[in-house]
């Protein structure tokens, strides 16, 4: 069977963690991996991670390289992953974002909080429940390090349904997100979903050894979508 190409936009951040993990999976098709850093690039991908870094960054770079709108349209017809910043990048709406505003690419029907986790929690560790990720039963321990907060999931009649892939325990939230009363399906605690082809992770699962987020994103958004 043909191998599957799977870009990581390279402009700034993680990607060349994605790269190793995409590296290490053994599934039964083979994956070739394209650093993704021009228009030209992302034509040859079947899909895309964008990494964590700095959201604002890496839109500028994109813009410049002439991948805003090719990103755009990619995210219309193949999936795409963001981690952290690359979470940002796809949501419909962020909160907190720099001056002169923040480009997104969207896709995903999700209001997101920049630097949610309060500037002084700014890195944490925690294990996460999991939902449809290989041997789920077993937590997944996350490195959030500035991470972005969902902050509503928003999904209109004619979206693909959400759906919740990871949540942090409430009681391991960071004190200043914390209210009484809060339900543990506050959307505040998601930091892994699904819609549709895309998936969106408000942590680092490329700064881990554990790969079953790279190989959700490949066996379930990427191979069955
Ligand atoms: N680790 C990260 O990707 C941090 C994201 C960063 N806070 C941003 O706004 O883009």
């Amino acid at each position: 069977m043909d191998s599957i190409a799977i870009g990581i936009l390279a402009l700034q951040g993680a990607f060349a963690e994605h790269k190793a993990a995409l590296l290490r999976l053994n599934l039964n098709r083979g994956i070739n991996v394209v650093l993704v850093r021009t228009p030209e690039d992302l034509s040859q991908c079947d899909a895309l991670i964008i990494p964590g870094g700095e959201s604002t960054t890496i839109a500028l770079l994109a813009r410049l390289a002439g991948l805003l709108d090719p990103l755009k349209e990619f995210g219309k017809i193949k999936p795409v992953w963001g981690t952290c910043a690359g979470a940002i990048l796809l949501s419909e709406s962020v909160v907190g974002a720099k001056k002169g505003g923040q480009e997104l690419l969207g896709g995903m029907s999700v209001k997101i909080a920049r630097n949610g986790w309060g500037s002084q929690v700014e890195s944490f560790e925690a294990p996460l429940d999991l939902n449809g990720v290989k041997d789920a039963s077993r937590p997944f321990q996350a490195f959030f390090i500035r991470a972005p907060v969902v902050l509503e999931l928003s999904p209109s009649s004619n979206d693909p349904p959400v759906t919740i892939v990871a949540r942090i325990p409430l009681d391991l939230l960071p004190p200043a997100l914390m209210e009484e009363n809060m339900s543990e399906e506050d959307p505040r605690t998601v930091v892994a979903l699904r819609q549709g082809r895309h998936l969106l992770t408000t942590f680092h699962p490329e700064l881990t050894e554990d790969d079953r987020f790279h190989e959700y994103f490949v066996a379930s958004c990427v191979l069955s979508s």
